[in-house]
């Protein structure tokens, strides 16, 4: 029997008061099984961002519900909602978000010091996400010596080193070319499957919609049918 990872229920955001106010999101319901790996498309400003933010715990609805693991994320305090991000949810951006003068097993390590993992398991899983996203023969590059495809490819070994259950991609492959994209894509929905984790990624590249197991698309702040 499948479950929902993910539960939305009448959200929207809007930003700004008055004649000024932007409704970014205007009701949305969705619920994504645990699993899933979905993909995101719509015009630029239809809300993708707004809406990945909101599940993420980055940043609050104006109105609604959203359910990550079980977990009322409306609900929580700044605290619980650090914690959330820290354990259950984890994020890929369009770019990258490396340290710079860290290599990339320094990097993947990051959120496994954060969460205080002994030292000998972290540099265990280091070395097993690293080589899961084909990068073992490149730990000890910084970010500076690799291709945009390698830099993304530590920013997904990050995300996962972690385990957590929800992954977030906004436009991961926004600044690579469409074959590393497709690559990256194709990466993430591996790992979905190898990880048993849930996914969800915004993208604008149409190509790279079929890669998913579903796509669902936003306009003006509601979801298209
Ligand atoms: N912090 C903010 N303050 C005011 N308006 C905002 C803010 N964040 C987003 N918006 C507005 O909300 C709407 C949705 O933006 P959002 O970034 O979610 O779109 P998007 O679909 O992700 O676009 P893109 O594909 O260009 O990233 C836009 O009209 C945007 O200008």
């Amino acid at each position: 029997m499948s479950t929902d990872y993910v539960r939305i229920e009448g959200i929207t955001r809007t930003f700004g008061a008055g004649e000024n106010a932007v409704h970014a999101l205007r009701g949305i319901d969705l619920a994504i099984r645990q699993g899933e790996y979905v993909a995101i498309k719509g015009r630029s400003g239809s809300g993708k961002t707004t809406l990945l933010n909101l599940i993420g715990g980055l940043d609050r609805a104006t109105s609604g519900r959203i359910e990550v693991g079980g977990a009322d994320v409306t609900a929580m305090t700044d605290a619980e909602l650090l914690t959330l991000r820290r354990e259950r949810v984890s994020y890929v951006f369009q770019s990258f978000g490396l340290i710079p003068i860290l290599t990339a097993r320094e990097n993947v390590s990051v959120p496994l010091r954060l969460n205080k993992i002994p030292p000998r398991d972290r540099e265990e899983r280091v070395t097993e996400v690293l080589t899961s996203v084909g990068l073992a023969g490149h730990q000890n590059q910084v970010p500076g010596q690799l291709s945009g495809g390698q830099q993304q490819r530590v920013g997904l070994a990050r995300a996962l080193a972690a385990k957590p259950g929800l992954l977030l991609a906004d436009e991961p492959t926004g600044q690579l070319d469409s074959h590393t994209a497709r690559d990256i894509m194709t990466l993430i929905g591996t790992l979905v499957r190898t990880e048993s984790m849930t996914a969800i990624v915004t993208t604008h590249d149409p190509l790279l919609l079929s890669l998913a197991d579903r796509v669902i698309e936003i306009a003006d702040g509601h979801l298209v049918a």
